[in-house]
């Protein structure tokens, strides 16, 4: 049984899409331009056809659970690194980079838990969003908690928060409502920001003798970690999806423009403009553009 929305990418629609499903989602979700049409197709299972009161307070109670358990996953995960930075298990910026790349994909991965209600991608913004204003506090020096900013900064300052970590969460909360679990845009875009971009930094720093000729502060092996480790956590992620039943792939027609993002996302990240523009919004902004062309939405 299909398991929230059925995009399909490729493939023919399948015998359950109706068109008054496929109505209801167009007046809830934006929908591919008629180029992609043929390619991209969402549909819905029979629960959106007349939502009733049960289904509605179950979808609630199911969303609110669901929050619940990322929210606490997310303080468990600083915790964690928090724990093995302070016992000098791993160094601090390994820790930091750990905390990016798994913060972000396991928040994506979560998404699949929370109900097939239209309001599921409000409730999971919700786990971002505590995070936000935690950072925004912390970030702010209202109140204090050592293990965050040990865990989440370069060098240890509270102010720190309010830079690189925030706006991954603004990211995410980003993702989480305007493309959700109806869009492969969304997941690639933080694919990348999250698995690309992280694996740059440790690769990178340890075997990055070799400098880009026009940015002698990046690598070209952490450029080529970050084009292979962000392709490959993309088609991972989509496949994921296809598993649990939200997509069904044209697999050549999308590894072809997954591994186009990825080379875009990874060229922008080359650039010499990390004093100017933070990685967590130029890269995401940069593999959400060039997903929503080669995608369609
Ligand atoms: N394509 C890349 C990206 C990063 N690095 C290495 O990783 C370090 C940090 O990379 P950067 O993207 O600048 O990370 P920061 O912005 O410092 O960390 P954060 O993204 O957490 O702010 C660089 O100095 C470089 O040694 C690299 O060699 N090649
Ligand atoms: C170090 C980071 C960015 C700098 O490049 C990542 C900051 C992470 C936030 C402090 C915490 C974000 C938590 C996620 C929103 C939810 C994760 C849930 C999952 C189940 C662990």
């Amino acid at each position: 049984m299909a398991y929230g929305a059925i995009i399909s990418l490729g493939a023919q629609p399948p015998a359950a899409v109706t068109s008054s499903s496929t109505k209801f989602l167009r007046s809830h979700v934006a929908t591919p331009s008629p180029t992609f049409r043929k390619h991209i197709l969402i549909s819905t299972p029979r629960e959106f056809r007349r939502p009733s009161a049960t289904v509605f307070s179950d979808a609630v109670v199911q969303d609110a659970g669901a929050t619940a358990l990322v929210v606490s996953g997310a303080y468990a995960l600083v915790s964690i690194f928090d724990n093995l930075t302070r016992r000098s298990i791993i160094e601090q910026n390994l820790s930091r980079k750990l905390v990016h790349i798994l913060s972000g994909l396991l928040f994506l991965a979560s998404w699949p838990i929370f109900s097939t209600s239209t309001g599921a991608r409000y409730f999971a913004s919700l786990v971002p969003s505590i995070n936000c204003l935690r950072l925004v506090i912390h970030g702010l020096s209202l109140a204090s908690d050592e293990g965050l900013v040990k865990s989440v900064t370069r060098e240890g300052k509270p102010e720190e928060l309010l830079k690189g970590p925030l706006y991954y969460v603004l990211v995410l909360i980003f993702c989480a409502i305007v493309f959700w679990r109806e869009s492969p845009v969304g997941m690639i875009s933080l694919a990348m920001m999250c698995g690309g971009d992280g694996i740059a930094d440790i690769m990178g720093r340890r075997f990055g003798s070799l400098k880009i000729p026009y940015n002698q502060q990046k690598s070209l092996a952490g450029s080529l970690s970050m084009f292979l480790f962000g392709f490959l956590v993309s088609v991972g992620m989509l496949y994921y999806y296809t598993v649990l039943g939200f997509i069904q792939l044209d697999w050549m027609w999308t590894i072809e423009r997954v591994a186009f993002v990825s080379f875009v996302a990874t060229f922008v990240e080359s650039l010499p403009t990390t004093g100017s523009v933070d990685d967590n919004i130029s890269v995401p902004l940069a593999s959400m553009l060039t997903a929503i062309l080669v995608f369609g939405y």
